[in-house]
């Protein structure tokens, strides 16, 4: 990664907003919270009450805020150490601090063009083109106020940025120590992600990308070029080769659309039974720890091991990681750079390349067509 050390700038950029998923903070926010996510999204009523348990679990509280307040301070203080003056703002899609509000603030702080990162690295519906929406019904919420919206623009994916795939090939190193010395070599890497319906994955990223055979588009490609690099990257550090796979959790939704899959219990179970001694599980899918981490992987995965007798290590996620921080103010310079007209040099890793910038007419399609900010159309 090349050391910024230099002021760079952010024109035409003057402001940045981190923009998030948000989750209940008490337990007198989770239905309410639960009714914001799930707003005409068809989820079953008896999924809805199993999550609400999750949340229940750990106090009504989901890590989700903690971690991108951290992310915030982490982002905040990279920028100040290397000179690069632009403010930083955090929203939410589904819980406070609310999207609509916060655009409302840089509205009112005299923004005109904000670049928006968003807490999801891979190209899918719910990763990419809902924010989009959420950004445009919440411009436009404050147009009908009578306001001059800022113009915003997303960065491009970073599942293959090194500062975000660095940091969990060493998670997954410091989740091998943990596992007893005797089955360590043995381990395999269950790479995991969020699970979604095989046609929102098939329709994920341009179209180009786009599979009809339940290969899963670019949701599944891009999951597998990060698992890729990640598995080489430890092979390399450890001498030791071992066997990965990709894998799905948080599965909602009716029983009878398909979903990705093996799901990680299932696969926990194939493994044992085959015989293999161990197992990490790396939850590439998320940026930091999320209630899906918290409960699907670190409470039900790990007590479905623990039933087992399967030792499992489960890798620490990207979170505040200053190697994070840093990699946005990278993708801050670099899409500054091409607003510019400039070709800044565009950082991946892998075999798929830099994403794009602008999400062409196309790009991960809704079920029903809505309007969508920050991309061609
Ligand atoms: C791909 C993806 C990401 C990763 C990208 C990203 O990070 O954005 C993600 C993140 C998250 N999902 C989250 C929570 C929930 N997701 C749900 C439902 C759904 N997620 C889906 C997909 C994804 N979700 C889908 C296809 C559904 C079905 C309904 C629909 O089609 O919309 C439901 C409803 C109950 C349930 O069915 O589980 C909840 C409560 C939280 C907050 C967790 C916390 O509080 O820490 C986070 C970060
Ligand atoms: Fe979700």
């Amino acid at each position: 990664m090349s050391d910024h050390t230099e002021a760079g700038t952010a024109a035409p950029y003057d402001a940045l907003l981190l923009l998030s998923f948000g989750g209940p903070e008490g337990p007198d926010d989770v239905v309410p919270f639960l009714e914001n996510v799930t707003r005409g999204r068809g989820i079953p009523r008896e999924r809805l009450k199993e999550v609400g348990q999750h949340y229940f679990l750990f106090g009504g509280v989901s890590p989700i805020n903690a971690q991108n307040r951290e992310l915030l301070e982490a982002l905040r203080k990279d920028f100040a150490g290397h000179g690069l003056d632009l403010p930083v703002y955090w929203g939410n899609r589904n819980w406070a601090p609310y999207l609509t509000d916060i655009l409302r603030e840089l509205t009112e702080d005299g923004h005109r063009r904000v670049l928006v990162l968003a807490t999801s690295a891979y190209a899918s519906y719910s990763g990419c083109r809902q924010y989009r929406e959420n950004l445009a019904d919440s411009l436009a919420a404050l147009e009908a106020e009578g306001r001059t919206v800022p113009r915003v623009d997303k960065l491009r994916h970073y599942f293959n940025h090194p500062g975000f795939v660095r940091p969990m090939a060493d998670a997954v190193l410091t989740a091998l120590a943990a596992l007893p010395e005797d089955v360590r070599d043995g381990a395999h890497l269950a790479f995991t992600t969020h699970s979604i319906p095989t046609a929102a994955a098939d329709t994920s990223g341009r179209p180009e990308a786009h599979t009809e055979d339940g290969a899963g588009g670019a949701y599944v490609a891009e999951h597998l070029d990060t698992a890729r690099v990640i598995a080489d990257a430890v092979r390399e550090a450890t001498g030791t080769d071992r066997p990965w796979k990709l894998v799905y959790q948080s599965r909602s939704g009716a029983p009878h659309i398909p979903w990705l899959e093996p799901d990680i219990c299932d696969h926990l179970e194939e493994l044992h039974a085959s015989g293999v001694p161990a197992a990490v599980m790396v939850p590439i899918g998320f940026v930091s720890d999320h209630m899906e981490v918290k409960y699907d992987l670190d409470t039900e995965a790990t007590a479905k091991a623990a039933e087992l007798g399967l030792p499992v290590a489960r890798a620490a996620t990207v979170g505040a990681d200053p190697r994070f921080a840093a990699a946005v103010r990278e993708l801050v310079l670099e899409r500054a750079a091409t607003e510019r007209g400039l070709a800044p040099e565009r950082c991946a890793l892998g075999a798929l390349g830099p994403s794009h910038d602008v999400c062409p007419v196309g790009c991960c399609p809704a079920r029903s067509p809505r309007p969508a900010a920050a991309g061609a159309e």
